[in-house]
């Protein structure tokens, strides 16, 4: 289906494991703030409603979406976590800056998974312009920060999961 008929984010919370006793991390990079802000909103909240307790979300801004692996790898080596969630918006300007900022972050995180064996979960919009940013943001294609906490829940979960299979 072409995104302009999908809302992005809708899922079957019966398919949501609880959030209870998980703690997570998020950081959010404040370029593009009117932007990030309602990511952050819709993460924070979705973690609650699927019954994750307040002090057991720890929220870090950072400048800007290049920063969101050290943000990231700062959660992972100074906080006990489940996951960490990295929210950012990347828009389109003049020149190649996107591509770069874009393929940093995404590299960046990436690795974050690997290095520290907790869920860091890519939360980062990269569009063309504001507009389709705020579509995605709340608007009329959902909330990548909703999405996101779903994701984060749902592999801090398979993360439990195959712990016990160790014991
Ligand atoms: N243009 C955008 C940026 N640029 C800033 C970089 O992320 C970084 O903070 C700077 O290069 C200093 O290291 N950041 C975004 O998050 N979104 C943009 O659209
Ligand atoms: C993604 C960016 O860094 C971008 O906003 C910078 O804009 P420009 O490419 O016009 O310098």
């Amino acid at each position: 289906m072409a995104t302009y008929l999908k809302n992005l984010s809708s899922y079957d919370p019966k398919h949501v494991p609880s959030a209870k006793n998980m703690k997570f991390g998020i950081v959010v990079s404040d370029w593009n703030d009117s932007v990030t802000h309602k990511l952050l909103e819709g993460a924070y909240n979705t973690l609650i409603e699927h019954g994750a307790n307040e002090e057991n979300i720890l929220v870090k801004h950072v400048p800007g979406a290049f920063e969101l692996t050290l943000g990231g790898q700062f959660m992972g080596e100074y906080a006990d976590l489940d996951a960490v969630i990295c929210l950012g918006c990347v828009i389109q300007g003049e020149t190649r800056h996107f591509d770069y900022i874009c393929q940093s972050v995404t590299s960046g995180i990436t690795e974050l998974n690997m290095n520290y064996n907790i869920p860091f979960i890519f939360g980062v919009l990269t569009t063309d312009n504001l507009e389709q940013a705020i579509d995605r943001a709340g608007g009329k294609h959902g909330n990548k920060g909703v999405e996101a906490a779903i994701t984060a829940i749902k592999m801090a979960a398979l993360q439990k999961e195959m712990e016990e299979l160790e014991e």
